[in-house]
């Protein structure tokens, strides 16, 4: 049994409170303080020796900054996304707060609504230090079966960039465009990302193992996912800001469609999904944007 800290307490941390305090002593926090079991204050927290740190990619520089103080712990990353304003990926933002043989990246299939079922899941933790993703992987209960990897570039980029082809999965469905048209947008959309991961030198075998297609054809197919539901709304003719006021919770996708987009203007690369993702966020009109990527 060890002392683990859960740093975030929305769906995906609280689920994997419950999901790592089944043989374990489970600690939680969150910036709005609430009425559940082993709910301490930060400080607290960060005297652990293990962390799980499930707080957006948009707002982890910031909270970094203000908030972390280092202290040998060993740290596993739960969220999955590019950062929008910089383009940054999450192990780069981590870097000057942790040494890279203390830090891991959860990835893999995992809607928090089942983990918190105890319905059976399989996670990745990826990690350069292999004893760390061992000891992680010690951690879960046995509904969640676990992999360990040392790609964390292929488990980052597979994590985030399903999020933007879950977005045009939804726009695909709201539009009535067919399960032929589906396949192929999942399918085109796991070769999109995975030529973009070797740009970063991650591993083929991430994007078709669980953290590329198996998170990829969960969330891109299911009205589970936060990411595939702002699709619907975009195809509905929803704003952004209508979409998020629904939601009501974080939906990666679009902050990593903005940072793509960066990307793929610094670095002159070819990403037709997230390029049109990032029109139809920006406003363009789903029924042109997405048919005519579809069509000849
Ligand atoms: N939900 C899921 O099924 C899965 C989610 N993920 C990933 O996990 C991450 C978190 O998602 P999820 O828990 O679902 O999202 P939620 O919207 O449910 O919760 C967001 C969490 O982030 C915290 N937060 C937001 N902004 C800040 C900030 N500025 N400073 C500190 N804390 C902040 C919130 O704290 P508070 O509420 O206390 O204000 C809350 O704990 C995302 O990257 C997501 O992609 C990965 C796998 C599965
Ligand atoms: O990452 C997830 C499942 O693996 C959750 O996806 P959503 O954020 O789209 O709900």
């Amino acid at each position: 049994m060890s002392k683990i800290g859960v740093i975030g307490a929305g769906k995906w941390g609280s689920a994997l409170a419950f999901a790592l305090g089944q043989e374990n002593e489970v600690y939680i926090t969150s910036r709005t303080p609430r009425d559940v079991e082993n709910f301490v204050s930060l400080e607290e927290i960060l005297k652990l020796e293990y962390l799980v740190i499930a707080i957006p990619a948009q707002q982890i520089s910031s909270w970094l900054e203000d908030n972390f103080v280092f202290n040998n712990q060993k740290i596993l990353v739960a969220a999955k996304g590019i950062e929008a304003t910089t383009g940054r990926f999450l192990n780069d933002i981590y870097k000057p707060y942790v040494p890279d043989e203390n830090i891991a990246f959860l990835s893999g299939p995992s809607f928090a609504a089942e983990v918190i079922k105890s319905l059976p899941t399989a996670l990745v933790i990826n990690s350069h230090n292999e004893n760390l993703s061992a000891k992680f992987a010690t951690f879960f209960p046995p509904f969640i079966k676990t992999y360990t990897s040392t790609d964390v570039m292929g488990a980052e980029v597979a994590g985030a960039y399903k999020n933007v082809i879950a977005i045009a999965a939804g726009i695909c469905e709201g539009l009535g465009l067919g399960k032929n048209a589906a396949a192929s947008l999942i399918s085109r959309g796991l070769v999109e990302m995975q030529r973009f991961g070797y740009v970063y030198g991650a591993k083929e075998e991430s994007f078709v193992g669980l953290s590329g297609a198996g998170d990829l054809f969960l969330t891109a197919s299911s009205t589970m996912s936060r990411n595939f539901r702002v699709g619907l709304g975009i195809a509905q003719g929803k704003s952004q800001k209508e979409i998020l006021k629904e939601l009501g919770e974080v939906a990666e996708g679009i902050g990593t469609t903005y940072a793509l987009n960066k990307i793929a203007k610094n670095k002159d690369l070819y990403l037709p999904i997230a390029t049109e993702v990032y029109k139809m966020l920006e406003g363009e009109d789903p029924h042109i944007s997405l048919k005519n990527f579809l069509s000849n």
